[in-house]
């Protein structure tokens, strides 16, 4: 069976506090159970099902924003209260690309992000350790970032790399963590099948991400999301060592292995010397499902915590939130200000 793994939630309330009775997280059990009971039968509905519930404005309907910023303010907002808990402690920073740093596009090879976030990020990286944890392959997430002063962890956290120029923090220049590699041959098997399987498709466009591969289905009419699904699922079930999960209007198709952005970001916290450390408070900025492994590590390990971009209310374990790429660079930009005032009293 092809495993498709839901990401980790937590229930949304509504106003009053309780769990609506028809909300995105019953929702998606039951996608979830239709997948395990049905094993194959009802599977194409879920998968397109799953793929509708993602969407934003499926999901506006379900909560209301204002309920929804009441449990994760603005970062913007709170930018005093964030400091306070940091007070003492090395922040690291964790920042995923798309949503994150560049707006969402419809072409992936044109998420471009400005010059100025370029600036912000540069700035960034000189006051504290920067890391940008990204679903791309670490080549092109870094084609697109060009710093070479950050870590970089790609494929989802499956290829992580330490600063080319070695670190202010930590001489990192042999940094590497590759915990999939035996997986190459496949994950490029897989990728030459969707394409051939996908091309008569119009819209679905098939990137190659290294250790992981992404199915897009941002161009695609709604009204081939099963077919797409259908031509997905024939590649995938020859492969039960790979997995099937889901981010904004794309499928992520990954090895089966207990890794994700969440490990990504324990294993440099880990390298960074702060393994077992109460005086560290890592940062994560993320627009995605992806990003929930992250944010969730961050809620068990009690440090930190995560920032979810997004202007629709959604499941999340992050505490706060931003609503764009823009107001992340001005969160940014207040942080290296900050840090700056205090480096100069
Ligand atoms: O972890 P991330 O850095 O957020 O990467 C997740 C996926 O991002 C890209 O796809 C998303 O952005 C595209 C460009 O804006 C958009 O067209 C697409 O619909 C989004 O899903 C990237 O292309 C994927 O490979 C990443 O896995």
């Amino acid at each position: 069976m092809v495993r498709f793994i839901e990401e980790n939630t937590k229930p949304v309330k509504n106003e009053t506090g309780d769990e609506p009775k028809t909300d995105v997280t019953t929702a998606k059990k039951k996608v979830l159970q239709d997948l395990i009971i049905n094993n194959g039968g009802g599977l194409i509905n879920s998968w397109v099902d799953s793929m509708r519930t993602c969407s934003p404005t499926h999901l506006k309907s379900l909560m209301k924003r204002s309920s929804w910023l009441t449990e994760h303010p603005s970062a913007l907002d709170m930018f005093e209260e964030i400091l306070h808990v940091s007070e003492g402690k090395q922040i690291v920073m964790f920042l995923d690309y798309d949503g994150t740093l560049s707006p969402i596009v419809d072409d992936p090879d044109r998420a471009f992000m400005s010059k100025k976030m370029r600036r912000t990020v540069r700035k960034l990286a000189n006051c504290f350790p920067t890391a940008i944890v990204s679903g791309r392959c670490r080549e092109k997430v870094y084609n697109f970032v060009k710093l070479t002063e950050l870590y970089y962890a790609g494929s989802h956290g499956m290829d992580i790399k330490g600063p080319e120029q070695g670190s202010k923090y930590k001489d990192d220049k042999t940094l590497i963590c590759q915990p999939a590699t035996e997986f190459l041959p496949m994950i490029d098997e897989v990728y030459q099948k969707l394409v051939e399987k996908t091309n008569l498709t119009p819209g679905a466009n098939i990137e190659n991400n290294k250790f992981c591969v992404s199915v897009h289905f941002r161009r695609v009419d709604e009204k081939n999301w099963s077919d797409l699904a259908n031509q997905v699922r024939s590649v995938m079930k020859d492969y039960p060592k790979l997995r099937l999960t889901q981010g904004r209007k794309v499928l992520e198709i990954r090895p089966i292995i207990k890794w994700d952005k969440g490990k990504a970001l324990e294993f440099l916290l880990e390298s960074l010397g702060y393994a077992n450390s109460t005086d560290v408070f890592p940062l994560y900025i993320g627009d995605d499902r992806t990003d929930e492994d992250a944010f969730k590590i961050l809620r068990e390990r009690r440090q930190g915590l995560g920032i979810l971009v997004s202007k629709f209310p959604k499941e999340t374990n992050a505490s706060y939130s931003l609503e764009e790429p823009d107001e992340v660079m001005d969160f940014l930009q207040r942080l290296v200000e900050w840090k700056q005032s205090r480096a100069g009293a």
